[in-house]
């Protein structure tokens, strides 16, 4: 008989290296318990101020070992503790722990380290260690496709990127696609071109670390975004490896009683979720066209708005939301902030839409339950999963924005609102829930489903 040595020394390795965000954090944790549960053996780094939040919101497999990063005192360890404009702050932060990820690693032995975006000193590192590193993009294929490749800077030689360079597509894109941004979302997205006063762009560095590591793997599936992972497979001539949708396992947690008794009140599929990630804060305008497009689409609704934590959340919004508004809506609204056990009430029955910020693990969450999903993406890539939904997949709807400034009212939030939710007979809202119920179908596969992970898992042990 094997001694239970040998059979751990048999596993493949992997150590898993997210950025310092929950919105990162989160993907990490579900490949990792999938992966665990197909014989992989697997480690964890985060700060050590991280390791709570994610041993008890994130529920990583208690068997699974996380070890820590240590920071220097007085740097703040995830986004959701900082001002958005102070992120790049973590970036730095991250690129501190080299000597100690290279110890980590020197002791570990992995096969493999997965890691995030902001880390693109890990494959030079990985390599000189004999060890492979996958770049784990936890951005779909879609936005990545169309900022961070190599063609994006095709003819803009000799110049700096502006923003209306981002409106349109790479020279050479995808053939037929008519994909471009918006004015406000291009701008958007040029933060990833400034230098603020060091030596590398966010796309120099995304683009390093794609071109550096060893394989690219993406949280989606051919079925949903082929076209856009043939592209980046193309641009950076590497194999790319795929999770599937990671679709998450049944929560072990019950929701709690105060939402089940609230929504218990109202019919199925009537009741409006409406809540925008973990990192995602709107400004005074949006929130109060937001409110009063809530109050007039008549159904009942939870409003869950935060903001940086270094905000008092109840006073903005008493602050932002009139006495009179919250009066109204009393009876079938209620305004909340701070974190909500979002998978659960998608679930409820009495919950039929979802307006969200299209953040990729919130929008499949929606979709693997009744939920409708109105899409209001607010920054990055949520602008392209928002039209990878709306436009490809044609299984939600986009609230229409003013193409300079993003500004969305309240007749905008109600037009979509009702399109999927109370004209159901009529198109375009019938195809999109028709749509919506297709990828609904094709992700509960559990077949289907369970073959990307035993995929990869054959795949990681060919390639270790
Ligand atoms: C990759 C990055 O993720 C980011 O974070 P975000 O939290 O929005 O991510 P989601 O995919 O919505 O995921 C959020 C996850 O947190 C869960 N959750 C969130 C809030 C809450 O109150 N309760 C919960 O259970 C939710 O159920 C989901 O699993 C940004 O979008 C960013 O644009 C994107 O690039």
């Amino acid at each position: 008989m094997m001694c239970s040595e040998t059979m751990f020394n048999d596993k493949v390795h992997v150590v898993m290296f997210p950025f310092l965000a929950f919105g990162h954090i989160s993907p990490f944790v579900q490949l990792s318990n999938k992966l665990y549960t197909h014989g992989i053996h697997i480690t964890f780094l985060s700060a050590l101020s991280n390791i709570p939040r994610i041993k008890s919101t994130f529920n990583l497999n208690p068997a699974i070992e996380i070890v820590p990063l240590h920071f220097p005192n007085g740097i703040i360890t995830n986004t959701a503790d900082i001002p958005p404009h102070f992120a790049a702050n973590l970036i730095h932060a991250l690129d501190l722990t080299q000597t100690q990820v290279k110890y980590i690693l020197l002791e570990l032995k992995p096969h493999f380290v997965i890691f995030d975006f902001a880390q693109n000193w890990l494959p030079k590192l990985a390599s000189e260690l004999g060890i492979k590193s996958v770049h784990f993009s936890v951005y779909s294929a879609i936005s990545d496709s169309y900022i961070t490749v190599p063609s994006r800077l095709n003819g803009i030689e000799g110049r700096s990127i502006i923003f209306e360079d981002l409106i349109k597509k790479p020279l050479g894109y995808i053939p037929n696609s008519n994909l471009s941004l918006k004015t406000f979302e291009a701008k958007d997205f040029m933060f990833l071109f400034k230098r603020f006063g060091e030596n590398i762009t966010g796309y120099e560095r995304v683009l390093q670390s794609l071109s550096e590591c060893s394989f690219i793997l993406f949280k989606s599936c051919k079925e949903i975004e082929g076209v856009y992972l043939d592209y980046i497979e193309n641009q950076f001539g590497k194999q790319v490896l795929l999770t599937g949708a990671l679709v998450p396992e049944p929560s072990i947690e019950v929701l709690e009683e105060k939402w089940c008794k609230w929504l218990d009140n109202f019919k199925p599929k009537s009741v409006i979720l409406c809540s925008f990630g973990s990192e995602t804060f709107l400004n005074d305008d949006q929130i109060k066209e937001l409110a009063i497009g809530l109050e007039l689409t008549g159904l009942p609704f939870i409003l869950v708005l935060n903001f940086p934590s270094n905000t008092n959340a109840k006073g903005e919004l008493e602050r932002i939301l009139s006495k009179d508004f919250l009066e109204r809506v009393k009876n079938r609204g209620i305004v909340h902030t701070g974190w909500l056990q979002q998978q659960l009430i998608l679930k409820h029955i009495s919950v039929g839409c979802y307006i969200c910020h299209a953040g990729f693990s919130s929008v499949i969450e929606a979709m693997v339950n009744d939920c409708q999903l109105v899409l209001l993406p607010l920054k990055g890539d949520q602008f392209f999963n928002s039209k990878l939904i709306a436009n490809d997949l044609e299984a939600g709807i986009e609230v229409n924005r003013n193409d300079e400034n993003g500004y969305f009212g309240k007749e905008e939030l109600l037009k979509a609102v009702n399109t999927i939710m109370v004209e159901v007979d009529k198109e375009p809202g019938k195809h999109i829930r028709q749509n919506h119920m297709k990828w609904k179908e094709f992700l509960l596969n559990k077949e289907t489903q369970d073959k990307f992970i035993t995929d990869l898992v054959l795949q990681l042990k060919s390639l270790a």
